[in-house]
């Protein structure tokens, strides 16, 4: 059995990565949400528990042991040294999970969601990277919306991403995500591309 390509997913925050990866799902592409993942690893894993204790203080996680995304968002979005350090805390735990996930996987390609592919510089082990885009100001207001925060706070975290345009130059393929009618149509094409190695 061949083993399947490993398609990156990326795109800044706001951009409408899992609104896209929905759609591959419907076309039965396997899919890993490293972001999501990454929260379940920090939830779950006592290993990591106790690293993130150590370094970020108890107060990481609330009485009943669950994470506490919005304090641990306040100390990291506004210190990148902190940050850093919470990635290199997290990062080899999803790594590893991710590794385990796809070894059991038997579809002709996958796709591995995270929002940081080229913060982390991880392109090299893609066989392609789809990156979705959409501008500045849309992806705030699409985040505000969603998660009824501030506009600051959408901006600390694209701060601590890299530019989109800088991104456009390193993906294989861009899905422009500003229509949503739009998205069927194109992830169709962009998954027979893949399936037939066209991109
Ligand atoms: C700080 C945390 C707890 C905040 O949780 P919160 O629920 O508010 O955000 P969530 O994880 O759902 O992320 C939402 C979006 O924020 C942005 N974001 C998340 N982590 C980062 C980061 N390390 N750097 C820059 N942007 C980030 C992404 O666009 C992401 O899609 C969480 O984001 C986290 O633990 N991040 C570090 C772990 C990590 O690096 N995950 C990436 C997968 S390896
Ligand atoms: N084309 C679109 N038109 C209108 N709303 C959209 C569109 N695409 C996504 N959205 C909405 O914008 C918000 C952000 O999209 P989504 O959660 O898919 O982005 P994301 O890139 O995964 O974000 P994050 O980096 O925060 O995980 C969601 O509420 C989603 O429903």
């Amino acid at each position: 059995m061949k083993k399947p390509l490993v398609v990156g997913i990326t795109g800044g925050i706001g951009s409408g990565k899992t609104t896209v990866v929905e759609i591959f799902k419907k076309l039965n592409v396997p899919v890993y949400i490293a972001d999501k993942k990454a929260k379940s690893l920090m939830q779950n894993d006592s290993n990591l528990i106790k690293r993130i204790k150590k370094s970020f203080g108890d107060q990481s996680y609330d009485i009943n042991g669950n994470l506490n995304s919005t304090y641990l968002s306040n100390i990291v979005f506004n210190d990148s040294k902190k940050l850093a350090s919470l990635n290199s805390i997290v990062h080899p735990a999803v790594r590893k999970d991710f590794q385990s996930w796809l070894s059991q996987q038997r579809a002709k390609y996958i796709l591995y969601e995270s929002a940081l592919i080229f913060e982390h510089e991880q392109q090299d082990k893609f066989d392609c990277i789809i990156l979705v885009t959409a501008p500045r100001e849309v992806r705030i207001k699409r985040v505000q919306k969603r998660d009824n925060c501030s506009a600051n706070d959408v901006i600390k975290r694209i701060d601590n991403q890299m530019d989109e345009k800088i991104k456009i130059k390193k993906a294989d393929i861009i899905i422009e995500n500003i229509k949503y009618k739009e998205l069927s149509q194109k992830i169709s094409s962009i998954n027979y591309k893949i399936l037939t190695k066209l991109y």
